[in-house]
This record gives C-alpha cells, structure tokens and sequence, in this order.
C-alpha cells in the first residue's frame, strides 16, 4: 500500500483549480480500478496523467467525463458536483475530451465536421440537422474555418477525412473538439502512432491550444510529459502515486520503481 497523496495546487501552482476530485473511487465489481483519488487540476495550466498499463488512466477520464458514475467520493468543476451527470450535461459545462479513435464521418470534408460540431452552439440546431439552407450555415461555417486555421487544417478544409493522413485526422479530432468550446480539453494520447515530425507538430498545437483552454493529457511519451507539462499526477494501481512539476516527478523514486522501470498491471 502506497502512502496516500493528496494533490494540491498550491503544491505546484499559484492558479485556482478548473478540476477536484475528493476521494474518488471507481469499482469494476471486486477491481479497484480508481482508489481514493484527490486531485485538483489547475486551470490554465497543463497537467498530464501517467502512469503504467492498467493504472486507471482511462478510467479517470471517463469519470471526469461522465462515462463512468463514481463508486465514491466527489468531482467537481469549477466548484460544483458533476459525479453522476449525464456525458452531455458535463460537455455543455465545458470539459470535452479528443478521443483517440477516429470519431468523425469519412465521408464529409474536414469543414463538414468541424461545421457540423460547431452547429451545437446556434440555436434552430438540432441533432442530424446538416444540411441546412446555405445562407443558415453562415456563422457555423465561419467558426470552422477558424477553427481548422488552428489546428493547421486550412488547406485540407475541402478534403473528405477519409483522405486526410493519420497526422491530419489527429489534428481534425482535436478540431472537432475544440468546436464544443472546451474550457478544459482531455486528450488521450495525442501523438499516439505518430511519426517525429508528426510529434512535434502536435506538441506545437497542444501548447498553442494550452493559450486559452486548460488540458489534461493521457501521454506515454515520457519525453513529450516532461517538455508540454505543468504538473505531472502519477497513478498505480487505482491510486494517487505522486504529483508535482516535472523535475520532482522525474527524481521520485516511488515514480522510477513503479513507472519510468516498468511494472504495472492489466
Ligand atoms: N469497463 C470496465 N469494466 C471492468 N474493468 C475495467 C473497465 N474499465 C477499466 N477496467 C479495469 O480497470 C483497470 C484500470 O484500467 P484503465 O483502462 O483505466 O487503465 P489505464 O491506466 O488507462 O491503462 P492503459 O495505459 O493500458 O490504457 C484495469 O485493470 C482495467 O482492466
């Protein structure tokens, strides 16, 4: 059993927490795949969620988004309960996540998707309402292409996502996510499968998005946690190993032992 960690912003940070849970569990039956977990994420800032295979990663993710309903404890946001509201109620409050998986439709151009995700926000939308009269598109139009200029996607605005490369359709998810209007974006895994330059360009966009919106990354990429991080939170098995800027997670020797030497489970 590891000592208990509790992270604090003012461990870390001078700026007020966007993100706190307190004492949050999650149970897969017997399995404790979050345990006792308090966590508060600054806002502004970037925070990234390590740790070995089977940590609870993505499980913390799914209960900050709502996936998954608590066993125990509390999550707030900007100081209000979310545990137990229903995905899109926590969406509509501004926490999003860019999923890994492909998650647009192949046939549409990258402006289609970007369009079609940003219409949530004009009233008269409703689900499955894409093709509207030309003239009722104007401002969702716009905001896409604003959006595509900021993931680098302006040139590939009129190419369907099925023909994008893997880096673009990387770059399209995280688009499609920040048509939501995130104020705290979670991203799993942004440079997962990419090649280095395709790393790099990624690293840029995170740290250019990281201007306006506060982000919690799942990354494996040791190298890319230490260069994009704020603070680093470690998790083994369900519980809160370590926390701290990246140099002090780096000289933790619980953090080497369980992590950077291997171990964990599935
Ligand atoms: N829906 C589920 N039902 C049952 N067990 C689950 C479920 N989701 C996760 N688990 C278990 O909870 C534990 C934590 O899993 P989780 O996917 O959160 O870890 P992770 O740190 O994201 O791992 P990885 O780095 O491999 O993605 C694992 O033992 C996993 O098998």
């Amino acid at each position: 059993m590891n000592e208990t960690v509790t992270a604090t912003a003012s461990d870390v940070s001078e700026t007020d927490p966007i993100l706190r849970t307190e004492g949050v569990t999650k149970k897969f039956g017997t399995l404790t795949a979050i345990d006792d977990v308090s966590i508060e994420i600054p806002a502004d800032e970037i925070t990234s969620i390590i740790g070995p295979n089977g940590a609870g990663k993505t499980t913390l993710f799914n209960l900050f988004t709502g996936k998954h309903e608590p066993t125990g404890g509390r999550i707030e946001f900007r100081g209000e309960s979310i545990g137990g509201l229903a995905p899109h109620e926590i969406v509509d409050r501004g926490v999003v996540r860019s999923f890994q998986i492909t998650n647009f439709f192949g046939e549409l151009t990258a402006l289609e998707n970007v369009r079609i995700a940003t219409q949530a926000h004009y009233s008269g939308f409703g689900p499955g309402d894409f093709a509207r009269h030309h003239a009722s598109l104007e401002e969702p139009i716009a905001d896409a292409y604003e959006i595509l200029e900021r993931v680098h996607l302006e040139d590939a605005a009129r190419t369907t996502a099925a023909n994008l490369s893997y880096g673009q359709r990387r770059h399209l998810e995280i688009g499609i996510a920040l048509a939501a209007r995130p104020e705290l974006l979670l991203m799993d895994e942004p440079t997962a499968g990419m090649s280095p330059e395709e790393t790099h360009e990624v690293v840029d966009l995170v740290r250019a998005i990281a201007d306006d919106v506060t982000l919690v990354l799942i990354e494996h990429d040791t190298d890319i946690v230490m260069e994009l991080s704020d603070q680093i939170a470690v998790l083994n098995e369900g519980e809160l190993l370590s926390w701290g800027a990246p140099a002090e997670i780096q000289a933790d020797e619980r953090v080497q032992r369980a992590y950077l030497g291997g171990g964990g489970r599935e």
